[in-house]
């Protein structure tokens, strides 16, 4: 982060942690100060590789950023949510039905359940800040958020590639060659609000506010905060809830490592519901880095991990034919374009799904 002074901004105030007794997921923390030795990615790469095959979610500490830094990005995506005018943020608007996801979503956009639409806003921009203009009120906090973007692409990000190459068997820089920071993509970094939501709408969508899906990219890296409403679908077919850790990172991997992974690192279902009663009467900011290949990456199993080999139910593929894998391009925009706009059917299982590039996107409610 730049050391010369900030862009005086409001301090955003989070809620104070939850008090109520929740069913939360008991998910692995991983060390990154152990990062940057032989030996710490040995040991951190059969972490990490009994986490994604067990619960698929896992915390990082010691990332390196500072609480004072991470809560700047907060401050910062309060502005870019609170601070810029419903007008203005109109011209700013991603342009999702073309598959891009880079700019303003605002609220009521996507069906959740039941008649009952969306109530959250986010603001995304491309780990390159230059791919696109910005609103007046961000553009002083743009080098914050050029740096952020670096910090998770190179610190996190790559540092994770390595590990989940290790976890195969593959040579270390396997999938951190597929992230190129200044490569055609889309990695970005979301900034969100959720908005309190009527006592009509928590009934008529059973108080799912997002609703349960696997993420499109690589990883996802999510600042952690306090409003406890995140869940993930456990192996044992539960929700739990993810606790809150100061300055913890919240990891998952997404579609595209299950397609690199021939389904070895598989992405879990997770979803976001009505805070519980303590935190009900406040905002919800979220940060979080999504991170994609390059645009041009096609996204086969990389079959020559020697892992991959010996597994007993060999590769899986969600294809018949390598070569009628998506890019990561095409997948992208293909989820994109159609999230939470298409007309669903409810199957008998009552999951809903829909058919991008050949392959089945599941959602769960
Ligand atoms: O806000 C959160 O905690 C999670 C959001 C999420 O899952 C997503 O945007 O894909
Ligand atoms: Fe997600």
């Amino acid at each position: 982060m730049p050391s010369v002074a900030l862009p005086v901004i409001r301090h955003y105030i989070a809620a104070p942690p939850t008090r109520e007794k929740l069913d939360y997921a008991d998910l692995a923390i991983l060390d990154f100060s152990k990062i940057g030795t032989p030996e710490g990615h040995a040991e951190l790469s059969v972490q990490l590789r009994d986490a994604m095959t067990t619960n698929g979610f896992f915390y990082i500490v010691n990332h390196g950023l500072t609480q004072a830094e991470n809560d700047r990005m907060f401050d910062i995506t309060d502005v870019a949510l609170c601070g810029v005018p419903e007008e203005e943020k109109r011209n700013y608007l991603a342009n999702i039905s073309d598959g891009s996801n880079e700019g303003y979503k605002l609220r009521a956009y996507l069906h959740i359940d039941g008649g009952v639409r969306d109530q959250f806003e986010y603001y995304n921009i491309n780990e390159d800040i230059s791919c696109k203009q910005h609103p007046k009120a961000v553009r002083p906090l743009l080098p914050e958020v050029a740096e952020f973007a670096k910090f998770n692409h190179y610190r996190i990000l790559h540092p994770l590639m390595r590990l989940f190459a290790l976890g195969l068997e593959l040579p270390e820089d396997t999938f951190v060659n597929m992230h190129n920071f200044e490569a055609v993509g889309e990695s970005y970094v979301r900034m969100m609000k959720y908005y309190p939501r009527s006592a009509d709408d928590e009934v008529n969508a059973k108080q799912v506010w997002l609703k349960g899906h696997t993420d499109i990219g690589t990883v996802t890296i999510l600042w952690s905060q306090p409003v406890t409403s995140l869940q993930v679908l456990m192996p044992d077919g539960q929700w739990r809830y993810v606790r809150h850790i100061d300055n913890a990172l919240v990891v998952n991997s997404g579609d595209a490592m299950e397609f690199l992974s021939g389904g070895f690192y598989k992405p879990t279902v997770h979803r976001v519901v009505q805070p519980p009663q303590d935190q009900r009467g406040y905002n919800r900011l979220s940060v979080i880095f999504f991170a994609m290949t390059d645009d041009n990456v096609k996204l086969v199993p990389r079959a020559e991990s020697p892992v991959l080999q010996n597994l007993k139910h060999g590769v899986q593929r969600r294809w018949a034919d390598d070569a009628d894998a998506p890019t990561m391009e095409a997948w992208r925009k293909g989820v994109t374009s159609t999230y939470g706009l298409v007309e669903l059917k409810k199957k008998e299982d009552g999951t809903e799904e829909n058919i991008v590039n050949g392959i089945a996107v599941k959602y769960y409610s």
